[in-house]
């Protein structure tokens, strides 16, 4: 978790009544979302709520039909330092049928912070070694990626986009299908990013070991925010009781008001 104090300085992100449509339909309405220098924010929301979409927009591969984007205190328009900025999108293979070894993919994740056609410096080579270092996937480097399972894959993914040393991370359902003991190596990772000063923002559905990472809750419903604040927390399997609300989506067994649609939410 951070110990920065959000609020103090300008925002990394600045989406000031954003919206979003794709093909016509109105995705994402009214969007007022600031995120600070070393939060961890999570995106929490039902299915089709829109929460891919914002992150899209908020990396620049989803146009804004409406509102005001800043990156880094700079105009979206003429924001150029993409370096700075890490995207794990969902759902997506690090093997693609392409025999490319772990380092090589991960490698591949310096090439905006390379000078065209040259070949890796030694910061690049650093760089990948310690992306899969804190990963835990070091012993796998030379290995081809698709010798590895779906939760290592999903770590390769987000060791790529470490590789360029980005200081504000989008990762949508990294741990979507992923076991626990990756689930868990995903959570160290992504803790000493943190804990380093790096900006997290996460689509989840369920938050498991990274948890305890959390300073802030970003709620969507129907492409709009209803909830902007404090981490809510999911049930533990011992029932304890949180201080914050706990409103969740998609975890068995509890409630989910979320996927109500006719039912306003209130806190
Ligand atoms: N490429 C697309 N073409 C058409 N509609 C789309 C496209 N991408 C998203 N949508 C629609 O936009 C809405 C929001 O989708 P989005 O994927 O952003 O939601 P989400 O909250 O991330 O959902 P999930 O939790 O299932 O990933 C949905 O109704 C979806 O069908």
């Amino acid at each position: 978790m951070s110990t920065s104090s959000p609020g103090a300085s300008e925002p990394v992100v600045e989406l000031r009544d954003g919206a979003v449509a794709i093909a016509g339909r109105p995705i994402l309405r009214h969007i007022d979302l600031s995120v600070h220098a070393g939060e961890f924010v999570t995106l929490l929301g039902p299915n089709g709520s829109g929460k891919s979409t914002l992150v899209r927009a908020l990396v620049g591969l989803r146009p804004l039909t409406h509102g005001s984007l800043r990156l880094f205190g700079t105009p979206f328009e003429s924001f150029r330092d993409w370096h700075r900025l890490g995207f794990v999108p969902q759902r997506s293979s690090a093997a693609s049928g392409v025999p490319a070894s772990v380092a090589e993919v991960v490698a591949s994740g310096r090439l905006t912070r390379r000078r065209l056609l040259r070949p890796a410096g030694r910061a690049d080579k650093a760089a990948v070694a310690s992306a899969l270092e804190l990963v835990g996937l070091a012993d796998r480097a030379r290995d081809s990626v698709a010798t590895l399972s779906g939760g290592q894959q999903q770590r390769v993914l987000i060791a790529r986009a470490l590789a360029g040393e980005p200081d504000l991370f989008f990762l949508d359902e990294p741990t979507a299908g992923v076991d626990l003991p990756n689930q868990q190596a995903l959570a160290d990772a992504l803790g000493a990013l943190s804990r380093g000063g790096s900006t997290v923002v996460l689509v989840t559905h369920e938050l498991g070991p990274l948890e305890p990472l959390v300073d802030r809750t970003v709620v969507l419903r129907d492409g709009r925010i209803v909830y902007d604040g404090a981490p809510l927390q999911v049930d533990d399997a011992h029932g304890h009781h949180h201080p914050s609300p706990r409103r969740t989506d998609h975890h068995p067994g509890m409630v989910a008001p979320l996927d109500r649609p006719d039912e306003e939410v209130s806190w």
